[in-house]
């Protein structure tokens, strides 16, 4: 575990002590503690009285002293006090968090203020950087290959984090859903691949501190925690945000249900900063965008009559002119389905581009025939009612986005979708040249796909669409699961409410200086008003 100091932010517990003593110095009732009565007593019945000069005491240089000496105490007080408490110049602590996800693996350094780490929204996204290539999970077949390519990365992550801290600074490496797959299909070969990048790692001056693959529930739940965290939902009565993650193999929901959660599975509890949350979610393993465009398109080669010759795809989903050669292999190269025969390794992909027809087929991969709970998302798996605000990120965001779909209506996403779908494959090349074909070719499936995960899944209706926020980033740092992944691992996220100081520095400096300001004005009269009393005591007893 990396150091982690709980640093909570100083207090000072001032106890301002009454002093009790009674004024003394009235006149005709004590004279240096002997009552005046009798110290001025009758000698002998002698009736001539004494020309007794006394002196006013606080003129004698020990008062005079004692009482400069209070004054300049009170001053070396406040000052050291001010010293002490003088922010020092910004120190910052930093973290970084590999998530290796199907696709692609991104590197993310966090920084924080050293001495406020806990609190919500003090940690930051200094740098990411994208990993070249595919995801850890591609290389199976050459797993040295997998720590190799984190390398630049990383030497970039050197360079960004000083190197007095580089030691201290803790590295976590998270695989997501291609691992996970890669796990089910051929577990030494992951285990390959991890042990590969942690050699890696182990390289660099950082605090190594793992590479594991995530279960689905942490990665939603580590989700929902940046992006509350990040808008500072954790330490306020306020409600929270849902988290929604798309990726390429799985896709996530996660938040606070308003119904009780009818399975253990889909349930988790949290203490954050005194409070208490039972969140509600699941990971669909294999319903990320790529593998259900596999699933999808295996799907229709599987209902094609004819598997003896060369096979023409007809997609709705792809634009009309759309046409590539692929091999069947790169559809049924994936553990979420079962291969299909056929004779031919290679098929036509044609796009007719039709929206309805598109849903329709997309709507197939969603089983909603049983239901074991209350209600259902599909696949026999418990949904609570979704309620409140939704954060919905990665995939989500990158395709809504570039369809330009994050701020409309139901209706008019939809009816978006249905032209953007029929446009011509050759004029949306046109349009957006320099965009990677690949790409380009899946945003109508991917928006189709996002609409019914949504609405048919999730059961989000035209009236609540407009509570999910498509979102990339909140302030510097992105939506997605490493920053919560972090702060649970270096324990910058406390069960209880950290203290607090009872007022900012700057306002306590102002509160010690005006308050010693105070006791210093506040003897001064009291020096004052004793000595006028003293002469005029002396006045009376002369
Ligand atoms: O700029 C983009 N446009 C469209 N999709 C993108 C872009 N950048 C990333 N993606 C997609 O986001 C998804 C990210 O998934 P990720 O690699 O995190 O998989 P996982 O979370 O399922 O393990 C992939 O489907 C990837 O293709
Ligand atoms: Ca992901």
């Amino acid at each position: 575990m990396p150091k982690t100091e709980a640093s909570a932010p100083g207090r000072i517990c001032m106890q301002l002590t009454r002093a009790h003593g009674t004024a003394s110095g009235s006149k005709g009732s004590h004279y240096k503690g002997i009552p005046l009565s009798l110290a001025l007593s009758d000698t002998g019945g002698n009736t001539h009285m004494p020309d007794v000069k006394v002196k006013n005491p606080w003129h004698r240089p020990v008062v005079i002293v004692l009482v400069a000496f209070i004054a300049v105490g009170i001053i070396t007080m406040v000052s050291i006090s001010v010293v002490q408490h003088k922010p020092l110049p910004q120190k910052y602590k930093y973290g970084i968090v590999l998530d290796a996800g199907s696709s692609h693996t991104s590197v993310f350094i966090y920084q924080w203020p050293a001495e406020k780490e806990n609190n919500t929204g003090m940690v930051q996204q200094l740098h990411t950087c994208n990993v070249k290539g595919k995801g850890i999970s591609s290389y199976s077949a050459n797993p040295n290959g997998a720590g190799t390519s984190l390398q630049e990365c990383m030497d970039e992550a050197k360079q960004k984090i000083p190197a007095h801290r580089h030691s201290e600074t803790p590295v976590y490496l998270g695989a997501t859903a291609g691992m996970r797959l890669l796990k089910m299909e051929d577990d030494p070969a992951s285990e390959k691949v991890l042990v590969s990048v942690e050699r890696s790692l182990k390289t660099y001056p950082f605090s190594y501190q793992g590479a594991r693959i995530l279960s689905g529930q942490e990665e939603g739940a580590f989700g929902w925690i940046t992006v509350n965290y990040l808008n500072e939902n954790l330490r306020k009565p306020t409600g929270t945000l849902g988290a929604l993650d798309l990726g390429g193999a799985s896709t996530q929901i996660t938040f606070v249900p308003q119904q009780e959660i009818e399975s253990y599975d889909n349930s988790i509890d949290f203490r954050l900063y005194g409070n208490d949350y039972q969140l509600y979610t699941h990971s669909f393993l294999c319903y990320g965008k790529d593998q259900v465009l596999k699933l999808s398109m295996g799907e229709k080669l599987r209902s094609t009559p004819d598997k003896t010759h060369h096979i023409e795809l007809k997609d709705p989903c792809f634009h009309p002119g759309y046409n590539l050669s692929k091999t069947v292999q790169s559809v049924f190269d994936t553990p979420c389905m079962q291969t299909v025969n056929m004779q031919n390794e290679t098929f036509t992909h044609v796009g007719t581009g039709n929206w309805v027809q598109c849903q329709e087929s997309i709507r197939k991969v969603f089983n909603t025939s049983h239901c074991p709970y209350s209600s259902c998302s599909f696949n026999g798996v418990f949904l609570p009612s979704v309620d409140g605000n939704f954060g919905a990120f990665s995939a989500f965001y990158f395709v809504m986005d570039f369809l330009n779909l994050t701020n409309d209506s139901f209706d008019k996403t939809k009816q978006k979708l249905m032209t953007y779908c029929s446009t011509p494959w050759k004029k949306i090349v046109e349009n957006h040249p320099r965009i990677k074909e690949k790409y380009l070719s899946e945003y109508c499936f991917a928006g189709t796909y996002i609409l019914t995960l949504l609405e048919d899944g999730y059961k989000f209706t035209p009236e609540n669409w407009n509570d999910i926020k498509f979102i990339k980033k909140i302030g510097d740092s992105d939506a997605g699961w490493t920053l919560g992944y972090m702060l649970n691992l270096t324990n910058m996220i406390p069960a209880e409410d950290p203290d607090t100081p009872l007022m900012p520095h700057g306002g306590y400096v102002t509160f010690m200086l005006l308050f010693s300001l105070l006791i210093v004005v506040l003897l001064l009269m009291a020096y004052m008003y004793f000595r006028r009393s003293t002469r005029s005591g002396q006045k009376d007893i002369v």
